[in-house]
């Protein structure tokens, strides 16, 4: 069956990975504490708090603690939900002050916007929040490409290595598995997609193969028609 919606992965898929290590999480790990500090008893900064306090196993964590977990969990790039959402309201900020532009690769930029065009719908699945998705491609370095995407998933859909995340994904984008096309740079990833049913297809930025699927360095090099 031909291929009707595109879901893709943001870093190191459509954005380096590069923007995202040096330049988003260093910003939040410099902004996070001071945010936290600040909105501690905003109902939905402390349910984030909360959260970090049950899947810390720290339930007694005073919020200079909750700072400390979060800094760790930044440091070793844990896809915790509660410090992604954390950092998309932290990055909000930085995006409203002018402070920071999303990354999307220029060749990303042009497909995303010719598959639109053609009728293809596009969707985002990326670890980082909901409101991240929004904002690195809203307030992205192209202009705001928002109007391109039909929907945005995050880690509330579940982790990107399980299958059931994807097939999740499917019944809410509402087609059949094998003509939603997904794009990633993590094998793991690609993999579960698969097993869920999805067509696949690996981005290799520098080059190289993500093995048994098809591998591209470029969006440029991907024709929908042929998945
Ligand atoms: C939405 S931009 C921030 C990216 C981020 O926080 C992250 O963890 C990247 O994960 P991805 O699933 O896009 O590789
Ligand atoms: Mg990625």
């Amino acid at each position: 069956m031909p291929i009707k919606a595109i879901l893709t992965d943001i870093e190191g898929t459509t954005s380096a990975v590069s923007f995202v290590f040096d330049v988003l999480f260093p910003y939040a790990a410099k902004h996070l504490p001071d945010f936290v500090r600040q909105h501690a008893e905003r109902a939905d900064v402390a349910e984030q708090l909360t959260a970090v306090r049950r899947d810390s196993n720290e339930p007694e964590a005073d919020v200079e603690r909750v700072i400390d977990i979060l800094l760790g969990w930044i440091a070793e790039d844990r896809k915790a939900t509660p410090l992604k959402a954390l950092q998309g309201m932290v990055w909000a900020q930085g995006y409203q002050a002018g402070q920071l532009k999303g990354h999307v690769y220029p060749d990303a930029v042009e497909a995303l916007k010719r598959w639109h065009q053609e009728g293809f719908k596009l969707f985002v699945y990326s670890s980082g929040s909901i409101q991240a998705q929004k904002l690195i491609f809203g307030c992205s370095e192209a202009g705001d490409l928002s109007p391109l995407f039909s929907g945005y998933f995050d880690t509330t859909s579940g982790p990107k290595r399980e299958a059931s995340s994807y097939a999740r994904i499917t019944q809410a984008i509402g087609v059949e598995p094998s003509q939603i096309l997904f794009l990633s740079d993590i094998v793991e990833e690609l993999d579960a997609a698969r097993t869920a049913g999805m067509a696949t297809c690996g981005l290799a930025r520098e080059g190289g193969e993500l093995a048994g699927h098809t591998t591209v360095d470029s969006f440029s090099r991907i024709d929908p028609s042929t998945f």
